[in-house]
């Protein structure tokens, strides 16, 4: 598969800040990753480079085939960028806002009603974005991004201060792309949120990149336990055997760390066949543990 985007050993100094220090990845078209890091580090820097809002100090970006920051940047069009502060002309109803961006990628703005329909504003499209709440600030900012059928889009901090329920919206739109074959990139914090949703994860700490993978890839080179809850019949004695040595006691029952997916399998085939056992539960590694393994592992490298 060819990559839509391709940052090479990427430098970005600004003046003493050293924002991002040899930054290498690839994303693939079809595939939703998520930019994960810490105030500073780095995340909106890569989104502006990719747009060729910025030029790196050294490295190479390319963008759809091209180099965002050149000056006939063919691709610009097939972008789509989501801030992550939507400032929009308060005088502008929301359906003028979007035909003036129509007209700068010189689409049809009439292409763009759609858009208000689906990210749930059809209904306050010709009132002014003055009056429009956070949230549905943060909608049009959404359709604005969406013009234009984009094959890339680029989205810092995307579902701060949007409801449940345009957040779900909001990721079945980007599954809907994502099936079209665009490349999405989503910078957040909200690490629960992307866990089930994000194919690629990229962890960024004080402008290194420190780690980037599928979840299953992270979990593989983390080497984070599997962490399996046995519950056990209130009657039971002693602990059964295949228990192992010391596993921790907890409210739920008795706790113990499969090291890979081959250990986990052999607990579980004993605690099944076990009558003793009531319930199992299961938990691997989740994002918020990979990305606090990862940074504490870069930290105490550096
Ligand atoms: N225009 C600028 N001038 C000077 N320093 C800058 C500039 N833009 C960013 N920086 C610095 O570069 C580093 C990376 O900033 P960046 O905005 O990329 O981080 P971020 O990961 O997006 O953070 P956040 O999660 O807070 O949005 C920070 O130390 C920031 O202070």
């Amino acid at each position: 598969m060819t990559a839509t985007i391709s940052v090479t050993d990427v430098e970005k100094t600004y003046r003493a800040v050293r924002a991002l220090r040899g930054v290498s990845f690839d994303l693939q078209p079809g595939r939703l990753s998520a930019l994960v890091g810490h105030n500073g580090a780095g995340k909106t820097t890569l989104i502006k480079l990719m747009l060729g809002l910025i030029r790196a100090t050294s490295g190479a970006i390319r963008v759809l085939g091209e180099d965002p920051a050149a000056g006939e940047f063919a691709g610009r069009r097939q972008l789509g960028y989501l801030p992550e502060n939507v400032a929009f002309n308060s005088g502008l109803t929301g359906r003028e806002t979007l035909a003036f961006y129509a007209r700068l990628k010189r689409i049809a703005p009439s292409s763009a009603w759609p858009l208000l329909d689906r990210v749930g504003l059809a209904h306050a499209a010709d009132r002014k974005v003055g009056t429009y709440s956070k949230g549905m600030r943060q909608r049009l900012g959404l359709a604005q991004a969406l013009l234009g059928r984009p094959r890339v889009l680029l989205l810092d901090e995307p579902t701060t201060g949007l409801d449940p329920a345009l957040r779900q919206t909001f990721y079945d739109i980007c599954d809907e792309l994502r099936a079209d074959g665009a490349t999405v990139l989503i910078s957040s914090h909200a690490l629960t949120e992307l866990e089930d949703r994000a194919e690629h994860v990229l962890i960024m700490n004080r402008g290194l990149l420190v780690a980037q993978g599928t979840m299953d890839e992270l979990r593989h080179i983390s080497r984070l336990p599997i962490r399996v809850t046995i519950d056990l019949a209130p009657n039971t004695d002693a602990l059964p055997a295949w228990l192992g040595a010391a596993p921790q006691a907890t409210a739920r029952g008795s706790v113990v760390f499969a090291r890979d997916d081959a250990e986990k399998m052999t607990l579980l085939r004993e605690a099944a066949a076990d009558p003793r056992v009531r319930n199992i539960e299961i938990a691997a590694p989740t994002l918020d543990d990979l990305y606090a393994h990862f940074l504490q592992s870069q930290e105490a490298a550096a």
